[in-house]
C-alpha cells in the first residue's frame, strides 16, 4: 500500500485509530500500527517535546494518515470530553488501538478500563513490547543517544536513528588539514553523545557511506559542529537538506595537541568506520 497522507484522507472514512505521542514512530508504535488494518489512521497527540521524529518528519515512517492534536488545547478535556471529541472528528471510527499504558483526560486520570467504558466499538489493548527485556518507549530511547548507544537504540527504533540536517559552512578547514566534510545546521532533532559514529548518509535520496563527527570542536575553534565525511567520494556542496543515519560510536571527542595526530586519528576513524559498513 501506499503511504497516505492526513491531507488526503477523510477523516470519515477512517475506522480504526490508534492514539498516542508517537515520538519514535519506534519498534513498540510499528506493532500497535500492524493492528490498524484496512482504514486506519494515526492519532498523534503533540506534547511539543518531541525530538526523535519532529512531527513534519513523522509521516515517512507509516503508510497511515497521521493527525496530529496540541496536548495544550486538548489537555484540560475530561475523560468523556475527550472520547466526544475524538468521535466527532471520525464518525466512523469502530475501532481503537492503544498500548498497555495508555491514559488520557485531564491529568491522565483516564486509563483503559474508562476507554472501553466510553468508547462503544472495539478497543484493542497491545501488551507490553520489549526488546532483550527492556521496555521500549522514546524516552528509553533518548537516554541510549544521549549515551552514544546507538546499535540498542537503534534495536528499540526497529530502524536507524535518523536526524535531517542543512548543510552550513564550516571552518575552510576539513578539506586542507584533514578531510573534507559537509557540516550541518540541525534543529528539531535529539543529537547522540559526542564523539565519532559510523554513519550513512542520504544527499538527494542517494545514501552514502559515511563517518561523522558530533561535537565540540576541541582541537580547533572549540564550537559545537555536526559534520560528515562522505567515504571514497568526491561530494559536490549541496546545500540543501541532508539525512544522517547512525549505524555505531567509534569513539569519544577528543583534542588533540596538533593537527597532525587530529589527521591521523580521522585516518583511523575512516578504516573504522569502513569496517563496521562492510566496504
Ligand atoms: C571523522 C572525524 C573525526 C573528528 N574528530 C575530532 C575530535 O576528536 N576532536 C576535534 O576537536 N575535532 C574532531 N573532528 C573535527 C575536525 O576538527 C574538523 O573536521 C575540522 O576542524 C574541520 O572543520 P571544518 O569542516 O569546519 O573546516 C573530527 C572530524 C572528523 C571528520
Ligand atoms: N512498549 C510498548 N508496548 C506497548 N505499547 C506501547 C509501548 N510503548 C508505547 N505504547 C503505546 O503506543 C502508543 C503511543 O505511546 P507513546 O506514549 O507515544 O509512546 P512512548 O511510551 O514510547 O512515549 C500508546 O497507545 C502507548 O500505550
Amino acid at each position: 500500500m501506499k503511504k497516505s497522507s492526513s491531507i488526503l484522507v477523510n477523516k470519515k472514512d477512517i475506522t480504526t485509530i490508534a492514539i498516542g505521542g508517537f515520538d519514535g514512530m519506534h519498534f513498540a508504535h510499528q506493532k500497535l500500527f500492524k493492528n490498524l488494518g484496512e482504514k486506519g489512521g494515526i492519532v498523534s497527540i503533540e506534547s511539543g517535546f518531541s525530538n526523535l521524529t519532529p512531527k513534519s518528519y513523522r509521516q515517512e515512517y507509516s503508510k497511515y494518515p497521521i493527525y496530529y492534536y496540541v496536548l495544550e488545547n486538548i489537555k484540560h478535556l475530561s475523560g468523556k470530553e475527550f472520547i466526544d471529541l475524538i468521535k466527532e472528528e471520525f464518525p466512523n471510527l469502530k475501532k481503537i488501538v492503544v498500548g498497555f499504558d495508555f491514559c488520557f483526560g485531564k491529568n491522565r486520570k483516564n486509563c483503559i478500563p474508562q476507554l472501553k467504558e466510553l468508547f462503544q466499538g472495539e478497543v484493542v489493548v497491545i501488551e507490553e513490547i520489549k526488546v532483550d527485556g527492556i521496555s521500549v518507549h522514546s524516552r528509553i530511547i533518548r537516554e541510549f543517544l544521549k549515551d552514544g548507544n546507538i546499535e540498542f537504540a537503534n534495536k528499540l527504533l526497529g530502524k536507524n536513528y535518523k536526524i535531517f540536517g542543512d548543510q552550513i559552512k564550516g571552518q575552510g578547514l576539513g578539506s586542507k588539514q584533514f578531510v573534507p566534510t559537509i557540516n550541518l545546521r540541525v534543529e528539531d532533532f535529539l543529537l547522540p553523545k559526542e564523539g565519532v559514529y559510523a554513519t550513512k548518509t542520504i544527499i538527494s535520496e542517494k545514501k552514502h557511506n559515511s563517518v561523522t563527527f558530533l561535537g565540540h570542536r576541541k582541537t580547533t575553534d572549540g564550537s559545537y559542529a555536526v559534520e560528515t565525511h562522505i567515504l571514497d567520494k568526491n561530494i559536490k556542496n549541496s546545500y540543501r537538506t541532508v539525512q544522517v543515519e547512525f549505524i555505531k560510536k567509534l569513539r569519544e571527542n577528543e583534542k588533540f595537541d596538533s593537527f597532525e595526530a587530529l589527521k591521523e586519528q580521522i585516518q583511523k576513524d575512516i578504516l573504522n568506520a569502513k569496517n563496521i559498513l562492510s566496504i
